[in-house]
């Protein structure tokens, strides 16, 4: 009986079309869903499409792949994730791979990877972006695990996955949890990228009474120039699309409560525990958190804001509109400075060896954040490997020196008018942080020797220092 060269189980939005994306590039796919209607479903929709072969139970569906099977699973991240590995691994034998292509938690990865390694199986924790239509035609994939059963199921992902310039985007990102913990990044940056778009929407329109339908004109002209993204391109069809049901432009008839699974959270969650302030992507998940309080937001509306009167000076509209530009290629540049630092210490800690200016080439295409920007990211760490931050590549330090005007222009001009731009505040104050000299921190530490006596260094001597403060206020090493 023909088996098949991989299997997919799990077959909602992404799984569905993952296996269809398998098969329409000649392999002959296993495929399985917990209940069975989808299963029939994808047979009864795209069977003619290539060779697929549905299974009703999961012993069946392992049964029916080629060894060292390899299966791939889409389905929720957490416990569903848990019950589908513990359901495929009792009919696998060693040497077989289970892959979960959901956003998982890095640190479950960790754990299911440890665990299936003792029973002899590979599990390739996989970080899939593109949504719906990237696992169709090209996802950017980003799969962990050991570099072993990368060398097997490599080049089936690197078939399936988007190309830029004739390179594939799926590289082996490092051992264990690293592949989801870079899909976890990659999903904080984007929190990131939509917050400062929606930043530069709001300002723009509150700023100079622009339309919906005129907001996405000017970002449809941004997205010829160094901004050019899926994520602009996006907005200008979401702001430029008009609601069937009320006339009305469609951005004003949704609900103003971002939404969010957690991949951004979670990015937030690691970066406090592994020290790396990453400002753009906290504020992003945080400006989610205070849209989703209607309660709080209703009290507060009435809360005394700027003068009324307080407006841009009158002929400022192609200024403003320009300023915003560079204030958002600006903190851009920041986020993702922020979150390609979270990463590298994250490799330091994991000792994954990530190779962050690979981890921008698979990010040029098929993902949701694929953008022309990444090349330069590119560029910037195949000039220097180990670069302290972004920032001070030349191209960018550049690049910020040409917007900081604008930038300062743009958050002083939101203030005035009571705009809340906490992306664009944030990330200038990262900025203007990392650039000073002194930093008032000298201060805090201070304060922490006077009230706890924590000690603290000198600027002149090596070693701890407290002085007596409650006494002679004398100075003793510690
Ligand atoms: N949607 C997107 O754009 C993206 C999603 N992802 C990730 O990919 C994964 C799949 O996403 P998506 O396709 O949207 O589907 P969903 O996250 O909506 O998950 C639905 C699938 O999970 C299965 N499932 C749920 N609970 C269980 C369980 N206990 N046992 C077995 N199967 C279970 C469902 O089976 P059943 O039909 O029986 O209910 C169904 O196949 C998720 O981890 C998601 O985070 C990654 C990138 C983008
Ligand atoms: O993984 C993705 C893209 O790469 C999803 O689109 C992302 O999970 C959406 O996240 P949220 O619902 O938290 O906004």
């Amino acid at each position: 009986m023909e088996k098949a060269d991989i299997g997919v189980t799990g077959l909602a939005t992404m799984g569905r079309n993952l296996a269809r994306n398998f098969a329409h590039h000649g392999y002959v796919v296993a495929v399985h869903n917990r209940t069975e209607e989808r299963t029939r479903q994808l047979m009864d929709d795209h069977a003619g499409e290539g060779a697929f072969l549905p299974s009703g139970s999961v012993e069946e569906f392992v049964a029916s792949l080629n060894r060292p099977r390899k299966a791939i699973i889409m389905v929720k991240a957490g416990a569903p994730t848990d019950a589908v590995i513990e359901e495929l691994a009792a009919y696998m034998e060693p040497g077989d791979m289970i892959i979960d292509g959901g956003n998982a938690n890095y640190e479950d990865t960790r754990r299911r990877e440890a665990a299936l390694k003792e029973r002899g199986l590979h599990f390739v924790g996989t970080g899939i972006s593109g949504g719906e239509e990237g696992a169709l035609n090209g996802p950017s994939i980003m799969p962990g695990g050991a570099a072993e059963a990368y060398k097997t199921l490599g080049p089936l992902l690197e078939d399936i996955a988007a190309k830029v310039d004739g390179t594939p985007c799926c590289v082996h990102v490092g051992p264990d949890g690293a592949g989801h913990f870079v899909k976890m990044v990659h999903n904080g940056i984007e929190y990131s990228d939509m917050q400062l778009i929606a930043e530069s929407y709001d300002l723009l329109r509150q700023a100079l009474g622009l339309s919906p339908a005129e907001l996405a004109e000017i970002f449809r002209e941004w997205n010829r120039g160094e901004l050019e993204s899926y994520l602009i391109e996006i907005t200008a069809e979401v702001l430029g699309h008009v609601d069937a049901a009320t006339g009305r432009p469609f951005v004003d008839v949704v609900v103003d409560q971002a939404e969010q699974k957690g991949t951004g959270r979670w990015t937030v969650q690691s970066a406090l525990d592994l020290g790396v302030p990453v400002t753009g992507i906290a504020e992003a998940v945080f400006s989610r958190a205070l849209s989703g309080h209607p309660d709080q937001r209703a009290a507060a509306r009435g809360l005394a804001g700027p003068d009324a009167t307080a407006k841009p000076e009158a002929g400022v509209h192609a200024d403003l509109v320009e300023d915003v530009r560079r204030a958002l290629y600006a903190s851009k540049i920041v986020a993702y400075a922020q979150g390609f630092d979270q990463m590298a210490e994250a490799s330091k800690e994991y000792g994954w060896d990530i190779d962050l200016g690979a981890m921008a080439t698979i990010w040029r295409g098929g993902c949701i954040i694929r953008a022309r920007f990444l090349d330069r990211i590119r560029a910037a760490y195949d000039a220097d490997r180990k670069l302290p931050t972004l920032l001070v590549d030349p191209t960018f330090a550049s690049a910020l020196s040409e917007a900081q005007d604008a930038w300062r222009r743009v958050v002083a001009t939101a203030a005035t008018i009571g705009v809340p731009t906490p992306g664009f505040s944030s990330a200038l104050a990262y900025y203007d942080g990392l650039r000073r000299d002194r930093l008032p921190a000298a201060l805090v530490q201070g304060l922490r020797d006077f009230f706890g006596a924590h000690t603290y260094r000198r600027v002149d001597r090596e070693g701890s220092f407290h002085t007596d403060w409650s006494a002679d206020r004398t100075e003793h090493s510690a």
